[in-house]
Parts: structure tokens; C-alpha cells; sequence
């Protein structure tokens, strides 16, 4: 591909600024207070003087300069791919990094980048997808959205008959070698490639015969990949099906077992999706690889915690005790112990999963020793007293707000003052303050919680309203969330001698001070 070559007209130095002030601004502390308000709307404001402003800080067309015309959204839309997408060519050449391609050999992950030069991918990303959609115009758009199901259809039957694992890396298969493979028929076995060859996912670079490409490689070698697509079109995609008879049957949508899921499988009112899966090791190893595959995907990494996500120093510094509930097998401590060598650590999951933790839990002794998994049902009352942290990552956000005040009344009896409960879920913004690509995936979750669990992602309130639900004691501090990462950290501390009159005087001048001086 030839390098891009612009004139300094196409190089918008002017609009650096408003970016890393929109940057700095995300990363701030966000309180429940006013302060909270104040920085949402700072934020809403930064993003729409930046959408409003695009003519100053995003270059005009060379046509549109000619012409006199004020350019397009369109316009302006194109010449912000074509400028951004430059900046990051040139990058990876720089670099030295293999540019994308669909090719078999061509990389599977885009590679990690500085902030700046991902900032500028993100801007392609963003209005590539808008520009689609303005040419497309809103009926063409609208009519073909609604076919996006097929995508899921493709990728299930791929998924089940193991396609991409029977199709060579290298060079083809013909259509009916690889039909006599599986139950497909010839004609059906096309179809299906054919379609999903349409989204780059295997190649026909002869008729009749199948290639990989990048994407159907990915689907290959990477199991966490496959697990992801597998937990996603055999158990996620069905029970989407099911989401409207589940709400018309059950309009309040909180329960368990009474959600698209359970209307899917057949256990409205028997069992919630962890029972059906806890009886299935082979579902539930998948759903755990799909965990891994999202989790070590871009945003979600562990490393977002750990690397100043939240500081845990002040209860490193004291040797104190943090306990990870629902923690699987235990690799967030693991990370965490590495980074503080004093703290110890409580791994709490059901006994399956406990069970089928490595162990030791990792390789590095001075890692392990500190770590204990043990079996605990967080349905009943918490059985680690006195710990100074008690942690739930991708907990809450399984759970309607019945069961999720009981998850937080549980802990009450074990607590002393002072200690911390740290909640490491999305915590969803207003609408179109996060950038397009995260307000699509956050919200993605939210309806897969609801599909599976009738569960939701929360906002800042909400994560507040469950503290105050569940007890008195409970003193909400605020959210937090680093750059670069869609999951916040909302934390809450014990404080039961605030109950009562003055609670709120108290928790402000707290709040002030920001200090933890209970804590035993
Ligand atoms: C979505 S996973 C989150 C795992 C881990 N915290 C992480 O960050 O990836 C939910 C975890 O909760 C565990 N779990 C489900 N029900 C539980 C219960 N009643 N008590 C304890 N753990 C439970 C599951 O076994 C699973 O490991």
C-alpha cells in the first residue's frame, strides 16, 4: 500500500488540544456528588464543542476549499479517515509493525499502540461506522440492521461443525471434501461460507474451493476466540430470541429464572443459567473461555487495574487482607500479588470452580503462599471477617437489584469499620458521553445481562441506590475509571457509627478529608 502523502493543510495540529483536554477530563475522579454531575455534563460539553467544532479543528476538503462550499458531514467525515488513518500507517511503519491485512498470514490483533496514535484509530473506527451510515441513508440503513442476526446464524453453524478447524492454513479445500467432512450438504456448507465470506471471514480465491483468511485463522488458533463465538451463538443468540416472550410473560424482569435464557432452554422457573451450566462442564468451560477472550480483550485487560487502576498501597503497606468474591480461579490476585508483595489475598467461587483451580494457584511461591481459594456461596453471609477489601469484578453486573442488595447485605456481619467494598463493573455514563465504539459494547453488555439474567449494567445512582438498599452503614465514595479501560471502580466503605442524624454532614466533611483513619 503506498504511504499517504499530505500537504500541512491536512495535518490539524489545531486539534491536539481539545483531545488530550477531552482525555484528562475522562480520567478525573467521578463523585456522586454535584462534583459528579459537573464532570459528566464537562464532559458531554468537551464532546459536543468537539462535534460542533469539527469544522475548526477537523482539516476542510481540498474540493470544498476550492469550491467555497462548507464541507459535508460526509466530506468532513472522509477526510477525517483518510487524515487519521495515516497517522497510524505511518506509525506502524515507523515502527516496523506488519500492516493489517485479510490475508491467512496477516495479524490477528492490531497491535498496542501509544495513546495518541490509538486515539487516532479510534477516530477511523468511529467514522467509518458514521459514514456508512450517512451514505447509506436511514431507511437502507434501517432495513439491513435488522439482518444482522444472520452474522450470528453464519458464525453458529461455523462454530458447531468446527469449520475453521477443517478448513488448511494453508492453501484450499474443495466445497465437497470438505462437505464429506460434516453432516453439511455441499449446497448448504456454501451458502453458509459464502455469506459469511461477505464480513472477510474465509475466501473463494478459486470456485468451489475454500481459503482462510485473517479472521477465519483467528477462529483457528485462538480457543478463547471460538469459545467466545460459541458462548455467544449457542447460548447467548438463541435466548436473544426469547427476550420479548420472556418480558411479556414477566414484565417486572428481575428474577433468575425467567429470563430469554430460561425461556430458550426450557427452565422458566426450574434453574438460572449458572445451575444449567454448573451441571454442563463442557458449557461452562466455554463460558469461562469467552470470559478469557473478553477479558483479554482491548479495554477489559487486568492490567487496567492493577497498573493504577485503583491504589490498593495503604492496605499493601499494612500486610492487610483483600478478598475477591466470585474471584474464579484467582488470576486478579494473582496480577495484584505481584505488584504488592505484603497483601493477602481470599479467592472466593463456588466449589466447582474452586476445584478446578490450578495449584498451586501460580508459579511464583511468594505469589502463591498469599493466596487462598476457598469455597463460598455469596448468597449466604460472608464468612472472611475483618478483611479490609472485599472485591466483586464482573459480579454485580449479573444480578437484578434484588439479589444484588442481598450480595451486599451478606457481607454486613463480617465487616469492620472502615473496610472497602470495590465494585469493578462498567459503570454506564449518560448517553453519548462515551466515545460511539464504547457506548456500543457497554450497552451491548447491558442487553446481554438482560438476555441471560434479567441483570443490568448500572450507573454511578444506581451503584449508590444498591449501597443504600442494602444497609445504612454502607458510605458511598464514588467511581472511578482509568483511560483506556471501559470497566469503573465504584467503591463504598463501612461506616456504621455514621447511621442516623448527621450521616450526610459527616460523609461531606469525609469526603473533605478523604481519610480512612478507622480502618483497624
Ligand atoms: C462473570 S464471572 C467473574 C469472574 C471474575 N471475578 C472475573 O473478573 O473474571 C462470575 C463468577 O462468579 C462465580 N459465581 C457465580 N455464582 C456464585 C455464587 N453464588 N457464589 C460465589 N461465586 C459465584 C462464577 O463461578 C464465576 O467465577
Amino acid at each position: 500500500m503506498a504511504k499517504f502523502k499530505f500537504s500541512s493543510l491536512l495535518h490539524p495540529s489545531s486539534s491536539k488540544p481539545a483531545q488530550s483536554a477531552d482525555r484528562t477530563q475522562k480520567s478525573n475522579r467521578q463523585s456522586f456528588s454535584a462534583l459528579s454531575s459537573h464532570s459528566i455534563l464537562k464532559h458531554q460539553e468537551a464532546s459536543s464543542s468537539q462535534a460542533s467544532t469539527t469544522n475548526a479543528t477537523t482539516p476542510k476538503s481540498t474540493d470544498a476549499l476550492e469550491t467555497g462550499r462548507s464541507p459535508s458531514r460526509m466530506a468532513e467525515l472522509a477526510t477525517k479517515i483518510v487524515t487519521e488513518t495515516a497517522k497510524v500507517e505511518e506509525y506502524m511503519r515507523d515502527n516496523g509493525m506488519e500492516l493489517p491485512g485479510f490475508e491467512v498470514h496477516s495479524p490477528a490483533d492490531f497491535p498496542s499502540m501509544p495513546e495518541e496514535v490509538q486515539q487516532s484509530r479510534l477516530e477511523v473506527i468511529h467514522a467509518t461506522s458514521e459514514l456508512q451510515r450517512l451514505i447509506q441513508g436511514p431507511k437502507q440503513t434501517m432495513r439491513w440492521m435488522i439482518w444482522n442476526f444472520l452474522d450470528s446464524v453464519s458464525l453458529q453453524i461455523i462454530y458447531s461443525y468446527g469449520l475453521a478447524l477443517l478448513v488448511p492454513k494453508e492453501g484450499t479445500i474443495s466445497l465437497e471434501e470438505l462437505a464429506s467432512k460434516t453432516t453439511l450438504d455441499r449446497t448448504n456448507l456454501a451458502r453458509v461460507l459464502r455469506y459469511a465470506m461477505t464480513s472477510g471471514v474465509f475466501c473463494e480465491p478459486i470456485p468451489g474451493h475454500i481459503g482462510h483468511t485473517s479472521a477465519s485463522a483467528a477462529l483457528m488458533e485462538d480457543k478463547a476466540l471460538a469459545d467466545w463465538i460459541g458462548f455467544n451463538s449457542e447460548d447467548i443468540f438463541p435466548s436473544s430470541a426469547h427476550v420479548l416472550k420472556a418480558l411479556r410473560a414477566y414484565p417486572e424482569a428481575t428474577s433468575l429464572v425467567q429470563t430469554g435464557f430460561n425461556f430458550a432452554f426450557d427452565t422458566v422457573n426450574k434453574e438460572p443459567m449458572f445451575v444449567t451450566f454448573g451441571k454442563d462442564p463442557t458449557r461452562a468451560k466455554r463460558m469461562g473461555g469467552a470470559m478469557a477472550s473478553l477479558t483479554g480483550g482491548e479495554g477489559y485487560e487486568v492490567s487496567h487495574l492493577v497498573d493504577g487502576g485503583y491504589d490498593f498501597g495503604d492496605v499493601d503497606a499494612r500486610g492487610g487482607t483483600m478478598v475477591d468474591i466470585g474471584g474464579s480461579h484467582g488470576f486478579v490476585c494473582v496480577d495484584l500479588a505481584k505488584k504488592y508483595s505484603n497483601m493477602k489475598f481470599v479467592v472466593q467461587d463456588l466449589p466447582k470452580t474452586v476445584e478446578s483451580a490450578p495449584n498451586p494457584v501460580s508459579d511464583d511461591s511468594q505469589v502463591a503462599e498469599r493466596i487462598e481459594l476457598q469455597a463460598h456461596d455469596f448468597f449466604t453471609e460472608q464468612k472472611v471477617k475483618d478483611a479490609d477489601v472485599y472485591f466483586f469484578r464482573w459480579i454485580m453486573h449479573n444480578y437484578s437489584t434484588p439479589y444484588a442488595v442481598k450480595i451486599l447485605k451478606n457481607l454486613v456481619p463480617a465487616l469492620k469499620p472502615g473496610a472497602k467494598i470495590l465494585i469493578n463493573d462498567h459503570c454506564v455514563r449518560k448517553p453519548g458521553s462515551e466515545t460511539p465504539w464504547d457506548e456500543r459494547l457497554i450497552r451491548g453488555m447491558d442487553m446481554v445481562m438482560l438476555t441471560l439474567l434479567n441483570a443490568q449494567e448500572r450507573d454511578e445512582e444506581e451503584f449508590k441506590a444498591l449501597f443504600s438498599a442494602a444497609d445504612d452503614g454502607y458510605v458511598f465514595k464514588g467511581v472511578t475509571r482509568k483511560e483506556g479501560c471501559r470497566m469503573s471502580v465504584v467503591e463504598a466503605v463501612w461506616r456504621p457509627q455514621l447511621v442516623g442524624k448527621g450521616k450526610e454532614a459527616a460523609i461531606e466533611r469525609e469526603g473533605k478529608a478523604d481519610g480512612d483513619e478507622d480502618m483497624a
